[in-house]
């Protein structure tokens, strides 16, 4: 079983992640964020380093995804491929950061590379606003993420809401996080794991 959790920055992935692989017992997968050569320079300069960072994020997630196929186990993992190209690629895009030629040459390397691919038996959406976003992404305090800007995270939330709208590949569980605290609050985490519950019965029957 393969599923996914998607979302804006900070609007929780990695803490459900982590908690639901716990509870169910499932193989969690994060992204690569520390050892990530990238990241910190596409943050100081976006246009320069957007391409190369695309490029990263898709090889790793396509081999997570060859992971998944082989491994055999029930897999939770943190952001799916389609978000890096529907999400963040097509804002940089939209955004002036990527520019046409890389844009389109991105874009044919990852049609080329998930033709083959399946989407996950259940994706979960993290569905949180703009000031949510922020209170999170300011109480991890990383340094190259401080310099993010509310017009970057509000076009990446444009983006996902109109990919999540359309979503049909599979089964979709939406999840309004915020009025949830689900790290600490044990009733939150209850309260999400009654609904995946739903939808893993929905699946098996
Ligand atoms: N395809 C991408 N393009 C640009 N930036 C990306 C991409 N994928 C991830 N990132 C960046 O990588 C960093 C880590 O991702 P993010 O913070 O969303 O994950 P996270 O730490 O798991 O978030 P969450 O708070 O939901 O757990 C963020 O700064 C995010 O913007």
């Amino acid at each position: 079983m393969h599923i996914a959790v998607a979302g804006n920055i900070g609007s929780g992935k990695t803490t459900l992640t982590k908690k639901l692989a716990k509870h169910y017992h499932w193989t969690p997968q994060f992204e690569s964020v520390d050892d990530n050569p990238y990241l910190s320079d596409f943050y100081a300069d976006m246009s320069q380093w957007s391409f190369h960072l695309q490029v990263y994020f898709l090889s790793k997630r396509y081999e997570q995804i060859l992971d998944i196929r082989e491994g055999g186990k029930s897999i939770i993992q943190d952001r799916t491929i389609y978000e890096d190209a529907y999400i963040f690629a097509r804002s940089l895009h939209e955004g002036g950061n990527l520019n046409e030629r890389d844009y389109a040459n991105y874009m044919d390397l990852f049609q080329a590379m998930t033709r083959y691919i399946q989407a996950p038996d259940l994706l979960i959406y993290l569905k949180a606003d703009i000031p949510k976003l922020v209170d999170q992404i300011t109480k991890r305090g990383r340094d190259y993420e401080n310099s993010i800007r509310i017009d970057y995270l509000q076009s990446l939330n444009n983006y996902y809401n109109s990919w999540i709208d359309n979503y049909d590949a599979g089964r979709l569980l939406v999840i309004d996080v915020n009025e949830m605290d689900y790290e600490n609050r044990v009733e939150d985490f209850a309260q999400v794991v009654d609904k995946i519950d739903v939808e893993l019965n929905g699946l098996f029957s």
